[in-house]
């Protein structure tokens, strides 16, 4: 499989992200935001985790009008595998490749820890490898992760089985760290190939490290 990693002037996450599908024995190559086109046998494109642009005006705002985002949102039109981390899922929100926006963290600190999150939802190519009400163990690092959408729109989310993933306690029990609505932790668009989610399984590979939760939530990518 070939992974694209895209990377903004702050991104600090795309080394790892490179990592992690280099470990799982996937082709990975960075790509710089200025390009106008994507390697066109990509199979997935991840938009990792940091702060573009230092997270001017609002985390995400101004990487959206990167030339790279224009053929990012064509590769989404015709069907392809898109996954936003952190930063990246802020860029997916800002581009309206997936619905929502992204406010400050409720405490208005930046939040950086292990989170444990509940599987909503495995009926897509992201999570299927996770069973439902599944919890992982998978670090978080943000200060602008207060997921929001309006009613209708959180309706539709619900509707449509695109709330995959939920902060929770080790117990399982609802948990929410940053005020997003409904403890929303990853969402992805209704035809199911954008992926959007805060927390960082990229930095879950190894059990050393804290938890491997994160190799079966990228491994729901391989082919
Ligand atoms: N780890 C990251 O991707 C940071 C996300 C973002 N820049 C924030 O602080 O909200």
């Amino acid at each position: 499989m070939n992974v694209t990693v895209l990377q903004f002037p702050g991104t600090n996450c795309e080394f790892d992200t490179k990592y992690a599908f280099e470990r799982l024995g996937q082709n990975v190559s960075i790509v710089w935001h200025e390009e106008e086109q994507i390697p066109a046998n990509s199979d997935l494109v991840v938009v990792p985790g940091g702060f573009s642009y230092g997270d001017y005006l609002r985390s995400g705002a101004i990487a959206r009008f990167s030339p790279v985002m224009k053929a990012v949102k064509a590769y989404a039109d015709r069907g392809g595998y898109v996954l936003g981390i952190c930063n990246g899922f802020q860029i997916l929100l800002e581009t309206h490749l997936l619905p929502g926006a992204m406010k400050r963290n409720e405490n208005l600190h930046f939040i950086s820890k292990h989170q444990y999150l509940k599987v909503e939802n495995n009926d897509n190519h992201f999570l299927r490898k996770c069973e439902v009400g599944e919890r992982l163990n998978i670090p978080i690092a943000h200060a602008e992760g207060n997921y929001f959408i309006e009613e209708d729109g959180l309706k539709m989310l619900y509707d449509n089985g695109q709330v995959l993933l939920t902060y929770c306690d080790k117990d399982g029990n609802p948990d929410n760290p940053n005020g997003s609505v409904d403890n929303i932790a990853g969402i992805c668009n209704k035809e199911k190939n954008v992926f959007g989610l805060m927390p960082h399984p990229e930095r879950a590979m190894e059990s050393i490290l804290g938890s491997d939760d994160g190799v079966k939530m990228l491994e729901g990518f391989l082919t």
